[in-house]
C-alpha cells in the first residue's frame, strides 16, 4: 500500500448565532474560520500523465473546496432557519448573504455540513481522510472518517 494523505488550508469569514446559547454566542458574531481538509489516496504512476506522481492536484481540490465549501460559507451569516422570521425577511430583502441551515450552526455541525458539502464531489480515487475547522484561534474541532465507520 502507497496511500498519501494530503491537506490543504483554507481560510473563510462568516458570522453566526447560537440560538438559545447560554452565553455571549446567541448574538450575531464572526469567526475567522480555518479549515484543514485532508484527503487519502494513491499517487498516479503514469509517466506520460500530467498528474503523474499525485494523488490528487493541490489545485483540483482547491477548487472543489471553493465551489462546494467557501462560496456557500464565505461572507454569509450562517443561522439556524427557524431563527425569527422577521430578521431573515430584514436580511433577504436587503440582499444580505444568508445560509439557513437546519442545524445549529456550531463548530461541531458545520464540520458535519463540510464533510457533506464535499465527499460527493472528491474524484473516485480519493477519500476524504479528515477536516479540521478553527472557530478561534484557540478552539478547533476535528471530523475524521475513521472515527464513523
Ligand atoms: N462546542 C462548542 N462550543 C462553543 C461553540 C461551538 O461551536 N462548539 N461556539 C461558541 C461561540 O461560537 C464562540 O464564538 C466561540 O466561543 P469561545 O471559544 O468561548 O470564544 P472566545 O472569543 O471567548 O474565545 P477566546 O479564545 O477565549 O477569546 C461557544 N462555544
Ligand atoms: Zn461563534
Amino acid at each position: 500500500m502507497n496511500r498519501i494523505r494530503l491537506t490543504r488550508r483554507f481560510t473563510f469569514e462568516a458570522a453566526h448565532a447560537l440560538t438559545h446559547y447560554d452565553g455571549a454566542c446567541r448574538h450575531i458574531h464572526g469567526h475567522s474560520y480555518k479549515l484543514e481538509v485532508t484527503i487519502i489516496g494513491t499517487p498516479l504512476n503514469e509517466e506520460q500523465h500530467p498528474k503523474d506522481g499525485m494523488v490528487l492536484d493541490f489545485g483540483d481540490l482547491k477548487t472543489t473546496v471553493n465551489t462546494h465549501v467557501l462560496q456557500p460559507l464565505d461572507h454569509a451569516l450562517v443561522l439556524r432557519e427557524n431563527s425569527s422570521p422577521a430578521l431573515l425577511n430584514v436580511l433577504q430583502e436587503e440582499g444580505h448573504k444568508v445560509l439557513l441551515t437546519a442545524f445549529q450552526p456550531t463548530c461541531e455541525n458545520l464540520l458535519l455540513y463540510i464533510k457533506d458539502q464535499l465527499q460527493p464531489h472528491l474524484p473516485a480515487h480519493v477519500q476524504l481522510h479528515s477536516l479540521k475547522l478553527w472557530e478561534t484561534e484557540n478552539a478547533f474541532g476535528e471530523w475524521y472518517v475513521s472515527d464513523n465507520e
